[in-house]
């Protein structure tokens, strides 16, 4: 990461949180948090040296000695109050995501609300850290299981939930007694911050919660760090392939939720306009920059005669700053992704695909420094063109037409990822093949982009996900925790500790 350019006494400084202080880095190396609408820089984030996360990780050490034996109670209480403190601060967390990282206001609200909802998950702990017991396993003898905590676990999340994803991981592993060291993005922490001095404010003791920040090093230093229990990615292929390598190999337990291509199949007798908005929303919303974002169409039969309604509907978006009202899509996040999503488009026509709609260099009065890039839709797509090849991340919209739903299905389970997909048909029958035969974690039928609520866990197949337990729901439970087994005997002679085992019947 490049260090900034911006002279240190003029803007804020982001903190790091260690044993339950908000510390100045002495660190030599900054970056700028910059607003991706208007170019301005909004804050500089330090890029943590080994000392601080050693620091960080020791005050989670330390902390965890007392945190792992708080009452259930106790822990579940504290996201009560939490998840209070998140509606009440509703707006003005919604505004300073938006303003870091430049997604429309109501999709802030949005990336608050869906974390808002782990934290509420988190808070009914005390109906999910629950063990088994079988009687009798053997004459007076009983065998039951405690789920205890790990120890210090660490969290890496990416810029473009950067409040949702940060709440999949900390409050989880804090309420089933982990302490945390969380490593935010460095294009957008400045939200994250806000969630972690609120969490403090809801009563999460000194130490429990630290946050370190940097890029590279600092992720090397939390794979590496033999007191870290237990990792939580989220973010690329690339990055997350090497968390995981690294940090298994040093003994830790770890979930990468990673890259995608998501594929959206139209049957011919799906409800054209529903499907057709659907398509639209799932793939130029939060301009196409989620995990989760439509980013092929496969048109069945007919349906690939919709592709002029498809572009039609996708012109009417408009494209804007995200604290301007009835503003559909936001700037890419940096000038960096603005670079690399133009130099796709240009790849595409290259590649011989058909640029049906341009989204490149769309015009937005007031803010002419922005990152835009407005909805692109390519049709003709195949595999091996770089377009499908590659997670463009942008809001970009691949076309490509199958005879059959067994071709579509094909092409999808040929596609290296297995993040999302949905189908759109009237048809029970072809929903149900869909359901069936599909090779990925997330299914939507008639609903584009079905990430699952948090009483179940969000998953993935193939290159989309390294470990095999997600984020929230009750697999989180494990994960987080260290199945134990007790096998007890108690012997029924009492008196030979000099106990009275009579017992009176009157
Ligand atoms: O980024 C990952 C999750 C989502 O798209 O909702």
């Amino acid at each position: 990461m490049d260090a900034t350019t911006t002279p240190a006494t003029q803007v804020a400084t982001v903190k790091l949180l260690i044993g339950g202080k908000f510390v100045e880095s002495k660190t030599s190396e900054w970056r700028d948090i910059v607003n991706p609408a208007t170019q301005e820089v909004l804050a500089r984030v330090p890029f943590a040296t080994q000392a601080e996360v050693d620091a960080a990780v020791a005050s989670a050490q330390d902390a965890f000695k007392t945190w792992r034996k708080t009452a259930i109670g106790a822990r579940a209480r504290i996201f009560l109050k939490y998840q209070q403190l998140i509606r009440e601060h509703m707006g003005e967390l919604a505004a300073i995501l938006t303003a870091e990282q430049g997604k429309t206001l109501p999709d802030a609200e949005g990336d608050v609300f869906r974390g808002l909802e782990v934290v509420e998950h988190a808070s009914n702990i005390g109906n999910l850290q629950l063990g088994e017991l079988a009687n009798n396993v053997a004459g007076g003898v009983d065998t039951y299981t405690l789920l205890q905590p790990l120890g210090v676990c660490a969290g890496i999340t990416p810029f473009n939930f950067p409040a949702m994803i940060p709440l999949w991981m900390f409050p989880m592993a804090i309420v089933t007694g982990n302490t945390f060291v969380l490593k935010p993005s460095e294009q957008d922490p400045m939200v994250t911050m806000r969630l972690c001095e609120l969490a403090l404010e809801a009563g999460i003791p000194p130490g429990v919660l630290n946050v370190v920040h940097g890029g590279e090093a600092v992720v090397n230093a939390i794979c590496d760090h033999k007191d870290i229990k237990a990792i939580s990615f989220v973010g690329s292929t690339k990055v997350g392939t090497h968390v995981y390598n690294r940090a298994t190999l040093a003994g830790k337990r770890v979930q990468c939720m990673m890259g995608a291509k998501n594929h959206a199949i139209v049957m011919p007798d799906a409800h054209k306009d529903q499907s057709l908005n659907a398509l639209v929303g799932a793939s130029f919303g939060a301009a196409g920059q989620r995990c989760m974002a439509v980013s092929v169409a496969v048109l069945v039969g007919d349906a690939r005669k919709w592709i002029p309604d498809l572009v039609e509907k996708a012109k009417t978006l408009k494209i804007g700053a995200g604290i301007d009202k009835g503003v559909d899509v936001g700037p890419l996040v940096s000038c960096a992704a603005y670079e690399r999503v133009t130099g796709l488009i240009e790849r595409g026509v290259a590649d011989g695909a058909t640029l049906e709609l341009d989204g490149r260099k769309p015009t937005v009065p007031g803010y002419d420094k922005g990152n835009f890039v407005g909805p692109t839709i390519f049709s003709g797509v195949k595999p091996g063109m770089t377009i499908y090849d590659q997670e463009i991340f942008g809001p970009v919209l691949c076309v490509a037409g199958a005879e059959s739903i067994d071709e579509a299905i094909e092409m999808i389970n040929a596609n290296p990822n297995g993040n999302g997909t949905a189908i759109f048909t009237q048809s029970g029958a072809a929903a149900r093949r869909f359901q069936e035969d599909i090779d990925v974690g997330q299914v939507g039928i008639n609903v584009p982009i079905p990430v699952p609520v948090p009483m179940f866990s969000f998953t993935g197949s193939r290159g989309s996900k390294l470990g095999d337990l997600g984020p929230y729901g009750k697999q989180v439970i494990m994960f987080y925790t260290q199945t134990k087994t007790v096998t007890a005997r108690w012997f029924d002679d009492a008196t030979a500790h000099g106990l009275n085992t009579t017992i009176s019947l009157k």
